[in-house]
């Protein structure tokens, strides 16, 4: 089968900065996959190597089996909404559905024209009159026009109000149901990954620190409390994401492809939420520290402790 992303030591520098180092990923086909980090993390880079915006400056990528941007026929099957919407702004609405037919071999005006009118606009009116959100939305309408297998969309619900996030995630999730579409979308707004997403990437400073299938990685994560103790306490096979302790009690979120083991311990899931968030601060902490000691079995988030809080590689 092959697959939606597949990426092979992928690295990007712009210069002497890295946007994305040592990456990666084999993303099977039909899913559709939450693309998380903090600012800078490096999440526009990774979609605009797999559109062949870009092209990566060490490593491989490829997306459906073929190198991204190369020729006519990969452009059509690859649907790509950059960060800032963009629109020509001399261009009506009804311009950018006539471009986007010129442009495209599968071009569903029906889809286009529809999905315009339900919005509300003006199909005269020029795309540089239009409001942010109004823009993001024409974007999307051309981007998802093409019919294409594979959208990737770089935050592309930041600018629109929450009735309109809801109808647009909606939306997506009919054409990945009807059409077999594979999504990869950006996003700091993880509630809204949550509802539409069954595969993650968490990326944090340029690397990959978590990727795979939201049920195996909910599954497979636990967050366990427990009287103060060292990590190198816990069963053997544990990996240890994140470690917090008081002065009595202990809190690791943990690893473990295996269930749990029984011990004296409270064990519970986490949400995706707490999941990402628990990825970020663990990267966070063993860059700001990646001198101290490791204390435990093993980490995608590297190395490091803080007071209070420690990462153990
Ligand atoms: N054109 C560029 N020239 C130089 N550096 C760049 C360029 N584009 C991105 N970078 C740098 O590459 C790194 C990754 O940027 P990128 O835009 O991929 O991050 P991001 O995760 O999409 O961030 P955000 O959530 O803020 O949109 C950052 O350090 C950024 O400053």
């Amino acid at each position: 089968m092959t697959a939606l992303l597949e990426a092979h030591a992928l690295g990007m520098r712009y210069g002497r900065r890295r946007a994305l180092t040592d990456c990666t990923l084999n993303i099977p086909p039909g899913h559709v996959v939450g693309l998380v980090g903090p600012n800078g993390a490096g999440k526009s880079t990774l979609l605009k190597l797999a559109s062949g915006f870009l092209s990566p400056t060490s490593g491989t990528i490829s997306v459906l089996g073929n190198t991204p941007g190369s020729g006519t026929g990969q452009l059509a099957r690859v649907g790509f909404l950059a960060q800032d919407a963009p629109v020509y702004p001399s261009l009506s609405i009804a311009d950018h559905l006539r471009l986007g037919a010129r442009l495209n071999p599968r071009w569903d005006q029906g889809f286009a024209e529809r999905r315009i009118a339900q919005l509300q606009l003006d199909p005269t009116q020029k795309a540089g009159k239009l409001s942010g959100g109004q823009r993001a939305q024409l974007a999307l309408t051309v981007a998802a026009g093409k019919r294409p297998e594979v959208l990737l969309l770089d935050e592309p619900v930041a600018s629109l109000d929450p009735l309109a996030r809801r109808g647009f995630l909606n939306h997506l999730m009919e054409s990945v149901v009807e059409d077999g579409t594979s999504v990869v979308l950006s996003s700091h707004l993880i509630s809204d990954l949550e509802r539409v997403c069954d595969y993650l990437i968490v990326l944090v400073s340029s690397r990959v620190r978590l990727a795979g299938e939201v049920d195996e990685i909910t599954a497979t994560h636990h967050r366990m409390v427990c009287t103060r103790r060292d990590p190198g306490a816990l069963p053997a096979g544990l990996e240890v994401v994140s470690a917090t302790h008081t002065d009595r009690q202990s809190t690791f979120v943990v690893r473990s492809d295996a269930p749990l083991p029984a011990g004296d311990w409270a064990a519970e899931r986490l949400s995706m939420e707490d999941l990402v968030l628990t990825y970020m601060e663990a990267a966070d902490s063993a860059a700001a520290e990646p001198a101290t000691s490791a204390t435990s079995t093993g980490s995608a988030a590297g190395a490091g402790s803080t007071e209070g809080a420690e990462v153990a590689r």
